[in-house]
């Protein structure tokens, strides 16, 4: 594997009992790239995500996280065998996740929420991450809301807090699963802005699944679309949008423009 690349998906296959997620999918991302997944339903762009977070286990394949195969560890005999938890935890640590749902900790305050991680798993002293913690706040516009529950928070500040808890981490890859579908839709212009402006100010590279299409054009370096648990066209946004090549991505694009424009 060459030096830059970050992520690699090497024919890996995922697979729910007798039916295929992931049918030997590969594909590479480089440091610092924006990289957008979308595709039908059920096509498996939250299972790749999933896997990155160790969250789903891969039936086939190899996945390399900063060139180290994230499922399996060298023996010392060179040959590969299953990775130990520790090997998992090591190689979670480069990897961050912004979830649908939030996902916060709802017994913790905002400031807590952030700071949880980074003092427990990292072992940061607490006067550090508290700071770092404010820095984050200060970024996703949510300084003065930092002493409070998430269930007194909007769906959006809520996701505001998911963003700047998996950046606490400071991991050098930031995974997005769908992070403004559950949100109403006048909440999901401010999650957005936030994530373009680090898309904008920082070499962090992303990966994201999204149904807003505008946003994937705006942002993405590159866009994948999924169909079937493989990559049936990938480009930038100027080529998949403007100009697909795959008869099953223009329909794709025509279906979701429909929907946009019916709701
Ligand atoms: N834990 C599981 N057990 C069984 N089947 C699963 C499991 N997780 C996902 N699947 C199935 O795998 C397929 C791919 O799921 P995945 O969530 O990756 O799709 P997706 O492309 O992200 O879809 P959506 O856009 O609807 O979120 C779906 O058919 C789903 O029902």
């Amino acid at each position: 594997m060459s030096e830059n690349v970050i992520i690699e998906f090497d024919k890996v296959v995922k697979r729910f009992g007798k039916y295929t997620v992931l049918d030997e999918l590969s594909f590479k991302i480089q440091p610092g790239e924006k990289v957008t997944i979308i595709g039908p339903s059920g096509s498996g762009k939250s299972t790749v995500l999933r896997i990155l977070m160790t969250l789903e286990t891969i039936n086939g394949g190899v996945v390399y996280v900063d060139g180290k195969p994230l499922w399996h560890e060298k023996a010392a005999d060179g040959s590969l065998r299953p990775a130990s938890e520790a090997h998992l935890r090591q190689l979670r640590t480069m990897l961050g996740m912004v979830f649908q749902q939030f996902n916060l900790f709802p017994h913790m305050t905002v400031l807590r929420n952030i700071t949880e991680a980074p003092v427990q798993v990292l072992g940061l002293p607490k006067a550090e991450a508290r700071q770092r913690a404010e820095e984050l706040l200060e970024l996703v516009g949510l300084t003065d809301q930092m002493h409070k529950y998430p269930h007194q928070l909007s769906g959006g500040q809520q996701q505001r807090v998911g963003i700047a808890r998996a950046l606490a981490m400071r991991p050098k890859v930031l995974l997005f699963d769908e992070p403004t579908s559950a949100l109403d839709p006048e909440l999901v212009g401010e999650v957005l802005r936030v994530i373009r402006r680090l898309a904008e100010e920082h070499d962090l590279t992303m990966l994201l699944v999204t149904h807003e299409m505008r946003f994937a054009r705006e942002i993405s370096d590159r866009v994948m679309f999924f169909d079937q648990g493989r990559i049936c066209e990938q480009g930038t946004p100027e080529q998949l949008f403007s100009s697909p090549t795959k008869e099953r991505t223009r329909e794709f694009l025509r279906s979701t423009l429909e929907s946009n424009n019916g709701g």
